[in-house]
């Protein structure tokens, strides 16, 4: 729909609209100091719509949808900024995260925050205890009593009133009775358990903004139209959350403007509408929603960690901040492990082509990561590596002679029939390895993953001979596979030197990882030997004169061929 819009008296109310209004293209009028028209002006008007955004005039279509579609306008918001449970584990981190967004005053942001500190880790811990330890026993569970003091002494020491948790303290008390009563946590149950710490935790950071005479208005994300599916403890967030978050954001903030402070890691099931949560470190992928959903300049992620590393730190501590990634190499990092990001975080970012900026919020000068659609790769060769141990492998060889078609499907289909997720895969025409994404397989009861392990070579038995090998762990060289027979040159000479044999590599479609299975006792030792290798001895220095390869050959700058 052709839109004729003007903007009046939004030069005067934010500055940020001039610039939205031609980004978007549209008629403009920034002259009249108009008074400030309240929500029912643009609703009822013509084409000529007074507004004191540039996102409210788009809601002039009577679409609210169009917000969602609006680049960077969505009522004035700029960026969301996502504060992990290490950022705001006290008061006293509450205090330096608030200053932190009001030392940006140019913004107008929408926050998303953790749980404080580990209290997710206590309530998984504490529903756990509650199963087995009897009703009257409940009321003592030492996590409880963990989660009881930090909330109560946070609220105090920010002098804020104790009215602002102590509501959910008392529910969550009586949710553990109940799970004790029943002598049962069912999945639906824990992620309704572990929902109190976001919830929490934002009514505790809306209360001290507005004590510090900035308004701001907490949202739980399940009430304000983040919709998933009803796979509890995991669930997915679907298509719908986008212009239904719009809608509510942008509404109330055109009825009565408030910094949001929304609870990450939460949503509503679909046919439930019971509490669902989006996997461990969800509030990742709660803040790439909103900024997909809100069309935003940009996403910020603050962790504890200077931006995304070269490794994990507490593998290595000679990890080194990487300062540029694409959507895809973030993507390929989080999956394969690197518990910085949310592997599915990255979707919403990319398809709404927004770049995510990973800052560290200890150290906010510190210039992070910033992850977009894409970089020069041209000097590129490794940029992170990444460990994820505990890893099951399958061994599968036909029984069958060569030329059988129909192999891999029958593989497949196992795996898709039992809801088992696979994660690399190296095959030929009558042989496969593979290994079991743990994340999937693990988050369910130790007896069923035997039982279901047990089904799975049960089934493949029928027509292949299986090997199932444990304890293997994943090592994932992301960067440029551009260059993968230089990466893999370095990387199986330090392998072979530190006597270590790689049991399966195999090369995602994605092209910027390379994975090798080793064993998970030696796992962590090749890490520490890669990185230094890579990273620590100028190699990436000594090759980066050299050009991607011509016709399988690597030449420098200069012309000559490399590695020789
Ligand atoms: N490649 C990596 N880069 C940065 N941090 C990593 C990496 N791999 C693992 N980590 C770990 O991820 C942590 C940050 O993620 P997370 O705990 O989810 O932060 P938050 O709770 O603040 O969102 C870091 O403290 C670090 O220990
Ligand atoms: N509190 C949840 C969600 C989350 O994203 O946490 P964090 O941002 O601290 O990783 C968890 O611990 O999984």
């Amino acid at each position: 729909m052709a839109v004729a819009l003007r903007f009046r008296g939004i030069a005067r109310e934010s500055p940020a609209a001039p610039a939205a209004a031609s980004r978007l293209g549209r008629e403009q009028d920034f002259a009249c100091a108009a008074p400030r028209p309240g929500p029912q002006c643009w609703r009822r008007r013509g084409l000529v719509v007074r507004c004191q955004t540039a996102a409210a005039a788009l809601l002039k279509t009577d679409d609210a949808t169009a917000a969602h579609k609006a680049p960077h306008a969505a009522a004035g918001f700029t960026v969301v900024m996502k504060f992990g449970g290490s950022s705001v584990a006290s008061a006293e981190r509450m205090r330096e995260v608030a200053d932190l967004i009001l030392s940006f005053p140019e913004e107008t942001p929408v926050i998303v925050l953790s749980a404080m500190g580990k209290t997710t880790n206590n309530l998984l811990l504490a529903g756990e205890k509650a199963v087995s330890c009897g009703a009257p026993k409940a009321s003592e569970i030492p996590e409880l009593a963990v989660i009881r003091e930090l909330h109560l002494r946070t609220v105090d020491e920010l002098g804020l009133d104790t009215s602002v948790v102590s509501g959910l303290l008392d529910e969550l008390e009586q949710l553990l009775k109940g799970v004790a009563m029943m002598k049962e946590l069912t999945l639906r149950t824990r992620d309704y358990l572990v929902s109190f710490g976001e919830c929490m935790s934002t009514r505790i950071f809306a209360a001290y903004i507005n004590k510090l005479g900035k308004k701001a208005r907490q949202y739980d994300a399940f009430d304000i139209g983040f919709i998933t599916t009803d796979d509890f403890t995991n669930a997915d967030i679907l298509e719908v959350t986008y212009p239904a978050v719009a809608k509510r954001l942008h509404g109330d903030w055109m009825d009565d403007p408030a910094i949001p402070i929304v609870t990450g890691f939460l949503g509503k099931g679909c046919k439930s509408c019971a509490v669902t949560t989006l996997g461990r470190g969800g509030s990742d992928l709660t803040a790439t929603t909103i900024g997909k959903a809100l069309g935003l300049r940009e996403i910020q992620v603050w962790k504890d960690v200077d931006g995304v590393l070269t490794c994990d730190p507490n593998i290595y501590a000679n990890a080194i901040p990487v300062p540029y990634l694409t959507f895809d190499e973030a993507a390929e990092l989080a999956y394969f492990g690197a518990q910085v990001l949310h592997p599915q975080s990255m979707r919403p970012a990319r398809e709404g082509d927004i770049p995510v900026r990973v800052k560290n919020s200890y150290n906010r000068h510190a210039p992070g990561t910033v992850i977009t659609k894409a970089r020069d790769m041209s000097k590129s060769i490794l940029t992170s590596i990444v460990l994820k141990s505990n890893v099951t492998m399958l061994d599968i060889v036909s029984t069958r002679m060569l030329g059988q078609y129909g192999f891999l499907a029958k593989v497949f289909s196992i795996f898709e029939d039992l809801g088992i997720s696979v994660d690399c895969v190296a095959t030929s025409e009558v042989s496969i390895s593979l290994t079991l994404d743990p994340s999937k397989l693990w988050s369910r009861e130790l007896i069923q993953q035997w039982q279901e392990l047990d089904h799975v070579v049960e089934e493949l038995e029928k027509f292949a001979v299986v090997h199932l090998l444990q304890r293997r762990s994943i090592i994932s060289l992301i960067g440029n596979v551009q260059r993968s027979s230089l990466i893999l040159e370095k990387a199986f000479n330090v392998l072979r030197r530190n006597g270590v044999n790689v049991q399966m590599i195999s090369q995602g479609a994605s092209k910027v990882n390379i994975s090798l299975v080793v064993n998970d006792s030696e796992a962590k030792q090749c890490v520490q030997a890669l990185h230094s290798a890579f990273f620590e001895n100028g190699f990436m220095s000594e090759v980066e004169g050299a050009d991607v390869p011509q016709n399988g050959a690597l030449v420098n700058s200069n012309g000559a061929i490399y590695g020789n």
